[in-house]
Parts: C-alpha cells; sequence; structure tokens
C-alpha cells in the first residue's frame, strides 16, 4: 500500500536537463574523444510532501539526472529551479544553503560513509562544515536522530562497518536529515539491500514522509521497489524522460512502448548487468562520500 496522493504544490521543477561528458572511444586512453550525451533535454517536476520515481534501463541517465538535480554535477544546459530560485547558478552562502534544502542517500552505505568516523561524527560533520551550531549538542542531537531513523541510540560512538547494510543505510538517512533538508534524493538507496530489508527501509522512508513532510527523488531500477513508494513515476531511455504519470495509471496501462518493455522486462535483469551497475555506483559514492565528509 502506498499513500493517497495529495493534492501538493511543485516544489522543485528541472526543464530541459543536458549533461554531456567528454569520453574516451574506443582504445582506452588512447582512444578518440568524443561527447556523450548521458541527459538530453529532461523535465522532472517534484511536489511537496510525495514521492517522484526515475526508472529506466542501466545507463538510461537517471543518476546523472538525480546528480544534476542535487548539483553535485554541473549542468551542460538547463534549469534546476528550487523555492523560485535557479540553483544551477547559485553559489557561495546560497549554495550552502541548497545543499541543506536537498540531501542525497547513495545507494551503498559502507562506500558513502567513512569507515573511519563514529556515527556521531558522520551525522554531525555535514552541520560542522556548514558552520551550523548542533542544536542540544552533538551527542543528544545524534541519539534523537538515531531514534528517527530506528537505530539504538546507545550505539552512536560505533562505526560503519559494525552495522547490518540496513542500519549502515539508515545512518546515510540520518546524516541527510540532519540538516533539515524539504527533498531527499534516494539514488539506488535500497538496491544495495536483501528484500527484507528493502522493505523496511522503505517503510522507513514512508514514514518519514508522511510524519515529516520530505519529498522524495527516488532512483530506481527495480519496479517492485517503486510500486511500494512512488506517488508519481517517470520513466527514462537514452538520456530522456519517454512518460511520466501517477504510479497506479502508469503500471495499470503505459502509455509508451518503452515502458511497456520495461514492465514486461523486469524478472529478467540479468545478475551481471546488475553486479557491473553496482560496482559503478560503488566508484562514484567513495568519492562523493569523501566530498560530502570532507
Ligand atoms: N562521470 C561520467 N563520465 C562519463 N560518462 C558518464 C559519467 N557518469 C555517467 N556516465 C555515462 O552516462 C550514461 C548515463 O549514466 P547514469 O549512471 O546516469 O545511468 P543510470 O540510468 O543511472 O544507470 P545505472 O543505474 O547503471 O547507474 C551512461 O552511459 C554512463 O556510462
Amino acid at each position: 500500500m502506498t499513500p493517497a496522493v495529495p493534492e501538493s504544490q511543485v516544489l522543485l521543477t528541472a526543464r530541459g536537463l543536458v549533461k554531456e561528458f567528454s569520453v574516451r572511444g574506443q582504445g582506452g586512453a588512447f582512444g578518440r574523444k568524443r561527447v556523450l550525451r548521458a541527459v538530453d533535454g529532461v523535465d522532472v517536476e517534484l511536489r511537496a510532501g510525495q514521492t517522484l520515481a526515475l526508472v529506466g534501463e542501466s545507463g538510461s541517465g537517471k543518476s546523472t539526472t538525480a546528480r544534476l538535480v542535487a548539483r553535485l554535477l554541473e549542468v551542460t544546459s538547463g534549469t534546476v529551479e528550487f523555492q523560485g530560485e535557479d540553483v544551477t547558478r547559485l553559489s557561495g552562502a546560497a549554495l550552502h544553503r541548497f545543499r541543506s534544502e536537498v540531501q542525497v542517500v547513495f545507494q551503498d552505505p559502507y562506500s558513502s560513509l567513512n569507515p573511519r568516523h563514529t556515527v556521531e561524527r558522520i551525522v554531525t560533520a555535514p552541520l560542522m562544515y556548514q558552520g551550523r551550531p548542533i542544536p542540544g549538542g552533538a551527542r543528544a542531537f545524534t541519539r534523537a536522530l538515531m531514534e528517527r531513523v530506528g537505530l539504538d541510540p546507545d550505539h552512536s560512538e560505533r562505526h560503519p562497518a559494525q552495522f547490518s547494510g540496513g542500519q549502515a543505510q539508515r545512518i546515510g538517512i540520518a546524516r541527510a536529515l540532519a540538516v533539515g533538508p524539504k527533498v531527499v534524493v534516494c539514488d539506488e538507496a535500497v538496491s544495495a539491500l536483501d528484500v527484507s530489508v528493502q522493505a523496511q527501509v522503505i517503510n522507513l522512508l514512508r514514514r518519514l514522509q508522511r510524519e515529516e513532510g520530505y519529498s522524495y527523488l527516488f532512483i530506481a531500477h527495480d519496479l517492485a521497489v517503486v510500486r511500494q513508494i512512488a506517488h508519481r513515476v517517470a520513466v527514462m531511455h537514452q538520456g530522456r524522460v519517454v512518460e511520466t504519470g501517477e504510479r497506479d495509471a502508469l503500471f495499470a496501462s503505459p502509455g509508451h512502448d518503452y515502458t511497456r518493455a520495461l514492465l514486461a522486462a523486469v524478472p529478467r535483469i540479468r545478475p551481471e548487468w546488475e553486479a557491473a551497475r553496482r560496482a559503478r555506483a560503488r566508484t562514484r559514492e567513495t568519492a562523493e562520500g569523501k566530498r560530502e565528509t570532507t
């Protein structure tokens, strides 16, 4: 059961997003450089207190779109409007403010959380980095946050490796919530977890949304997961959004051939593709986790 779709205002709007990467062709480091258009004119709208799922096969541009929206990557062109401001142009204090409003939870908690730091240090780091005071002091703040995400507050001095995958992802969620965001970008945030643990983390995200009103941009390749959490779904294919709609309507009667193919292909995801996809995600998250905590 997913929450009913509440009427709500648009919080974040991306228009005409384009991202090009310069990549080497065949021949590795000696290959000719070419331009790869990973995101090719994407429009998305995120509504307050709702979840928009971005789905599509591997390489369709979901993660790149998510990173553009969160300003972890710079756009080649296009705009991302959040509360009336084009965030692609923000810098300095205004960019810091935006980073508090839009947070990211990555796929692999172990690579995106600093293994040498305690939970307390991990969840308070974003506030310290922004030079903001920690309400009630670090210990009390961490304990309260751990309770909100269903972790034992007595474990605030433990390190990520001392937690299970699902618990570690709760630390990632706690870190995202620490700065008081309105939007949380979940980039394959439950994909690395076992199915039963996935369900628990999805329930947590839904409870947090219900009680605290977060909007989620939820990146996933697993449509069964999307069904449990999304209000609306945008389907990506080759860098473009080919179809957007309310979840139930889209699943019941997909309007685009590619969406139909995607729905039909669900049980046939090949394990070797999945392994390659996870390895790529880990490389990106290790780099971004480090950037966030330094
Ligand atoms: N930093 C980068 N440099 C070069 N190419 C990139 C970079 N990041 C992504 N790409 C390429 O852009 C395309 C879209 O990648 P993206 O990760 O956004 O897709 P995705 O739909 O999220 O798939 P996956 O789930 O496999 O990550 C792919 O061809 C990918 O190889």
